[in-house]
């Protein structure tokens, strides 16, 4: 096996560095507002709000323009391509509201998830034809982080070698794709938490997930201190019987990172995957005072969590604009006290923050 290669420039390790150390700085994580078309329409639908260009486009708005204080927990946003070149009704550019609160812009790249032929109902994620120019195009329109999801479904024969080694691979190549064009990529392999299986064996599939990734990773000399890892929380199956505590999550979620994820990584920032916006505060507090290790940041990158209350608070309305920004506000604070370990259940409560944002096979 040939091990040569070169480093990316010192200039080219430092800028990505940065940008990705910013995004995980002391307190803070990132809003993901990268919902595709389709999925949007699930959220709008929830809410009796047409899916129309121009209705996403009010809903965006309304959550840019949430009061600057938001940027003491949010410091970066995802978004979908669509979202990138809208414009508040007063023309300024969407994008142009994050970056005078000073919240890093970043890009969904992925173009959705296919199936895998020949597996039992597995899939991948496609997207990389074409990856290097919409990068260089998206870093010149304002965007230094990237996302790319690809999903893994526990069931008795899955995850597949096959699924494993493919989500794998062509993360690592999108995570190389991206930092040649100054993007830092956030690596997603999210396994669903649809099923009946416990923790310990939710832990060793995502063990043997991160590993996978963290092997193509360096197969293909991808710059460690320039990514961010955005996996999913370990937690039992959504039809479990058995019951765990926030801190049998915690525990069994840092221990899946120890066992994987090198120390040179800055930051795991965690979807929430179908949790209770309070479940998903709650669990990463947990996740943040557990007695181990923890040598990254450990943080949030939220779609639904952060943004079930205030879907409901709007519900379409102008007159309710404010009301849904004073829920995303909550849930903001809410996870950047969880981020320090110092956040008590219950003491935020929002609109909806019981909620269970759970979707059958988020797969899409
Ligand atoms: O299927 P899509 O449209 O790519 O959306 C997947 C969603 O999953 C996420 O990766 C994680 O979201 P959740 O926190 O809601 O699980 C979001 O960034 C994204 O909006």
């Amino acid at each position: 096996m040939s091990t040569y290669f070169q480093y990316p420039t010192p200039e080219l390790q430092e800028e990505l560095k940065k940008i990705a150390q910013a995004i995980v700085a002391p307190g803070k994580g990132i809003l993901a507002a990268d919902e595709s078309t389709g999925t949007m329409g699930k959220r709008l639908q929830d809410i009796g709000v047409e899916n129309t260009e121009e209705n996403r486009r009010k809903y965006r708005q309304l959550l840019f323009s949430t009061d600057p204080a938001i940027s003491e927990n949010i410091s970066g946003v995802i978004l979908f391509h669509e979202t990138l070149y809208q414009k508040a009704d007063d023309g300024t550019p969407l994008v142009a509201l994050l970056e005078k609160r000073g919240i890093i812009p970043g890009i969904k790249v992925d173009k959705g998830v296919v199936p895998l032929f020949g597996s039992e109902d597995e899939c991948t994620t496609q997207g990389l034809d074409d990856l290097a120019q919409r990068c260089a195009q998206y870093k010149k329109d304002g965007c230094h982080f990237a996302k790319w999801r690809c999903v893994l479904k526990i069931g008795r024969n899955t995850p597949s070698y096959q699924a494993i080694l493919e989500n794998a691979n062509v993360l690592a190549r999108y995570a190389s794709i991206c930092q040649s064009q100054r993007i830092v990529p956030i690596v997603e392999p999210e396994v669903l938490p649809d099923g009946e299986h416990d923790l310990d064996r939710a832990q060793k599939v995502t063990e043997q997930v991160l590993a996978a990734v963290y092997k193509a990773l360096s197969d293909h000399h991808v710059y460690l201190e320039g990514t961010l890892l955005k996996p999913n929380m370990v937690t039992a199956g959504q039809s479990c019987k058995k019951t765990y505590t926030p801190m049998d999550i915690g525990r069994a979620t840092v221990t899946a990172l120890l066992r994987t994820v090198p120390a040179a990584v800055p930051g795991v920032t965690f979807l929430s995957g179908g949790q209770s916006e309070e479940e998903a505060s709650v669990n990463l507090n947990a996740i943040n005072t557990v007695d181990l290790k923890r040598p990254w940041a450990l943080t949030f990158s939220y779609g639904r969590a952060l943004q079930a209350s205030v879907l409901r608070a709007w519900a379409g309305k102008q007159e309710n604009l404010l009301a849904g920004q004073q829920e995303l506000l909550k849930r903001a604070k809410a996870n950047g006290l969880a981020v320090r370990g110092i956040y008590e259940a219950g003491s935020i409560p929002s609109l909806a923050s019981s909620k269970s944002n759970f979707v059958k096979s988020h797969a899409y």
